[in-house]
């Protein structure tokens, strides 16, 4: 059995000192103090395995100390009395006041040692429980992560943005402030495929998504995936002028990139071409109607020919 932090808490020095020392040679670590208040404060920087606390002491008693420890920190660590008197009333208000066991003094060196050794067992199961609770944490934080998340390019995903685009919809429309939504697709794409091979158009839109990424991740914007070579940007409190300095950042930022795309009519490298609608919503505008109205903006951005944006009439 492992080793327990014990906060002993007796005010008594001979009798806290001789009980520490024979704690210490059972093999347990031990934090001793005086007082009710020493203890209160010791408590979350020592964070004990068990704490064994006299009743009766002039400051504070152990009853009080274990009502105060026990609301202050929930999370539950046993708790055993030690106290001169063995009168069953005592005894079941210390259990009462939140206690879990109860030594009389003067403490018998066998009913303290096997006491103990039950202790440690629970101590034991706590810390595996409090292992396996936070690895059930981190799982449960990895797979909230994976259900928000595109697996190719770590971006947001649909799901995610279509419930995003709902909330900054009515957001905006509470608060009347403007709002961009901007519609991106990488041109040629299936060119870049074809000649490049998959794994490379894999590759091409990672390198296009860290790039989104990197320039819209500040509060209150999101980049997304929509689909397949397909973004969304959304920029809370974003006007029309500022609208299009966005547009022209994001067209820079992938030329940036400088990605050769040779198959392409558009550029030696690869571009995308952007819709984009910017306005001060209702809160009543449906996100399917905001996709389809960015969409169309691209498909006009695509046929007056590419690697540039339009941005929709929508007041
Ligand atoms: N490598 C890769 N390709 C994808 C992925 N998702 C979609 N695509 C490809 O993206 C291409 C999209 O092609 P189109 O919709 O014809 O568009 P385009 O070739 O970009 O032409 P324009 O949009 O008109 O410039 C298709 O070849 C899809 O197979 C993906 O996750 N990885």
């Amino acid at each position: 059995m492992e080793a327990m932090r014990i906060l002993l808490v007796d005010d008594v020095h001979l009798e806290r000192m001789q009980l520490a020392m024979r704690l210490q040679r059972l093999g347990h670590v031990v934090e001793a103090v005086a007082s009710g208040h020493e203890a209160i404060e010791k408590y979350p920087l020592f964070d004990p395995d068990l704490l064994l606390l006299d009743v009766s002491m002039p400051d504070m008693s152990g009853t009080e100390v274990a009502e105060q420890i026990r609301i202050q920190h929930p999370e539950w660590v046993p708790i055993i009395f030690l106290s001169g008197h063995d009168e069953p009333e005592m005894i079941a208000k210390a259990i009462d006041m939140g206690g879990d066991d109860y030594i009389v003094k003067p403490v018998n060196k066998i009913v303290l040692a096997a006491k103990l050794k039950a202790m440690q067992r629970i101590a034991h199961m706590r810390h595996q429980l409090k292992d396996t609770t936070k690895s059930l944490e981190q799982a449960n934080e990895r797979l909230s992560q994976q259900v928000n998340e595109d697996g190719l390019t770590k971006l947001a995903n649909r799901r995610y943005l279509d419930t995003k685009l709902a909330e900054f919809i009515s957001w905006h429309g509470r608060n009347n402030f403007p709002f961009t939504l901007i519609m991106l697709d990488v041109d040629h794409f299936k060119l870049f495929n074809d000649h490049y091979g998959h794994l490379e158009g894999d590759r091409c839109l990672q390198a296009v998504s860290s790039e989104l990424k990197k320039n819209f991740s500040r509060a209150g914007e999101l980049a997304a995936r929509y689909g397949g070579e397909e973004f969304v940007i959304a920029i809370s409190n974003c006007d029309k002028t500022r609208a299009v300095r966005e547009c022209e950042r994001l067209k820079e930022c992938i030329q940036k990139l400088e990605i050769p795309h040779s198959k392409s009519t558009t550029a030696e490298i690869v571009t995308v071409s952007q819709g984009m609608v910017s306005w001060v919503p209702t809160g009543l505008e449906t996100v399917e109607n905001m996709y389809q109205i960015v969409d169309r903006v691209l498909y006009k951005a695509k046929e007056q020919g590419r690697n540039r944006f339009v941005a929709a009439e929508f007041t």
